[in-house]
């Protein structure tokens, strides 16, 4: 691979002895994983043998974006050093935590199997289409305390302050961790571009720190491997914010310290860690954890967005509710976007100031007398949830994501609606009318599997 000769110059002088290895290692092939979704049962067609050392749920290999697993969201396809920032991060059930550079949905996806559907996850993308991908990987995941949300730092920072106890910081940055991956990055690439993205992160930072509790955690990530970004950010952020102190991340599989003398000697930042390719089994990482001691902006008052919907729309969700769903939904946290039904985490802030993707878990739509259910909801309840819950064979999930209708003659209701799994994995919700299943799935998400 033909690295930028800037760059070479510079990691040869930080690097010395180290910088072949570390050149040598850009012409090695990348590495590839993938992460189970806890709430689903095992994939039993996906080879597990080799585990990902540093988290219970990953393990190196790849799987298919239009295979079953994918799909159901049985798996996330994530890069092996990606899986670090998660398990640094760790929330706690219960907690009230913020991705706030979120898409395509890596973190959160994974951050969301530690909250265990508890708590509420603020997943934000500052981009508008990414946004959208986001939202479909949430769904995909099954996530159901989760709002999605489409904003700059600063207007988070407005509606957020002093709110969650723990925030990630999963950096735009110069990438140089992804040469490997996707060598067009190196096309931006320049120390100005370096330059560049460090200002851009000092910023995203100044308010994302606003949105911390006391006694709250910070967790920064970026995929470079350029001082500047990273252990130079700490060291701002350290001496800008002395409410912050680190918390040390224990280290395993070839991950080391952070480097002090890289930025301002502060042998904290030995707390931090960096993820080098010719040393472990992943892509270039670096991530930190830190703890808020005083808060830094007090938290606004408390209010509490309150259900937009009407009697009639209630009613008509209560309705299919009884007939269909063993899924308790508080009347209280429901939200009507037009005729989209939403049910928001519990404890969710206003949210008319704020560009809003999904304001939660998506129910389905309100029609004229009845109510259609979503294809997010059939991913995101627990099995025996629904009332009528079908198996199907591989073919037929072949027709229901391509689109297609199908006939058997071994479905467990002469009409209505039907949840329907494959290998055990949730698939989409279905009608069926005498033996044939309609199909509900997403039109823009139909394609064909191979
Ligand atoms: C490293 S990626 C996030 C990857 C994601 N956390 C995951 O694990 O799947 C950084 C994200 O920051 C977003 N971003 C770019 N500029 C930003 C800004 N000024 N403020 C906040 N986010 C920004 C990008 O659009 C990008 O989606």
């Amino acid at each position: 691979m033909e690295l930028p000769a800037a760059f070479k110059t510079k990691y040869k002088s930080l690097l010395g002895s180290e910088a072949d290895a570390f050149f040598a290692s850009f012409d090695e092939p990348e590495n590839n994983g993938f992460r189970l979704n806890p709430r689903r049962d095992r994939p039993a067609d996906l080879d597990l043998s080799d585990p990902i050392p540093y988290t219970e749920w990953g393990y190196y290999g790849k799987v298919s974006g239009k295979s079953l697993d994918h799909q159901s969201g049985a798996v996330y396809s994530q890069e092996p050093s990606a899986m670090f920032v998660g398990e640094v991060a760790h929330p706690k059930p219960n907690m009230r935590v913020l991705d706030l550079c979120a898409s395509p949905g890596g973190k959160t996806t994974h951050l969301s199997s530690f909250l265990q559907q508890s708590g509420m996850l603020v997943s934000n993308e500052i981009m508008g289409k990414r946004a959208k991908i986001l939202a479909e990987n949430t769904e995909r995941f099954g996530l159901q305390n989760t709002l999605v949300l489409n904003e700059d730092p600063a207007h988070i920072a407005k509606n957020f302050t002093g709110f969650f106890d723990q925030v990630l910081v999963d950096a735009p940055c110069s990438g140089e961790g992804m040469f490997r991956k996707d060598p067009d990055a190196m096309a931006y690439w320049s120390p100005d571009y370096v330059e560049a993205c460090a200002k851009r992160q000092r910023e995203i930072l100044t308010e994302a720190v606003k949105t911390l509790k006391p006694d709250g955690e910070l967790i920064y990530s970026t995929c470079t491997f350029s001082p500047e970004e990273d252990e130079q950010i700490i060291a701002w952020l350290l001496s800008t914010y002395p409410q912050f102190d680190m918390v040390p991340i224990k280290k395993t599989a070839g991950i080391i310290d952070a480097k002090p003398e890289w930025a301002n000697g502060d042998e904290r930042l030995k707390n931090a860690a960096r993820l080098f390719p010719h040393l472990m089994r992943g892509e270039g990482h670096f991530v930190a954890k830190l703890r808020l001691t005083a808060p830094i902006e007090e938290a606004g008052y408390s209010r509490r967005q309150e259900s937009n919907v009407s009697r009639d729309q209630s009613n008509l969700f209560a309705d299919f509710a009884k007939e269909n769903l063993q899924f308790k939904v508080d009347s209280h946290q429901l939200m009507a976007f037009g005729d989209q039904l939403y049910v928001m985490p519990k404890g969710t802030p206003p949210l008319n100031h704020l560009r809003v993707v999904r304001p939660g878990l998506h129910l389905g739509t309100l029609k004229k007398k009845r109510f259609e259910p979503s294809y997010a909801l059939a991913l995101a309840l627990d099995r025996g949830q629904f009332a009528h819950e079908t198996e199907i064979d591989l073919d037929d999930w072949k027709k229901v994501v391509h689109g297609e209708i199908f006939k058997r003659n071994d479905l467990p209701i002469k009409k209505g609606w039907v949840r329907l799994f494959c290998r055990h994995q949730p698939v989409a919700f279905g009608k069926v009318v005498d033996q044939t299943v309609k199909n509900y799935f997403p039109k823009g998400l139909r394609f064909m599997a191979n």
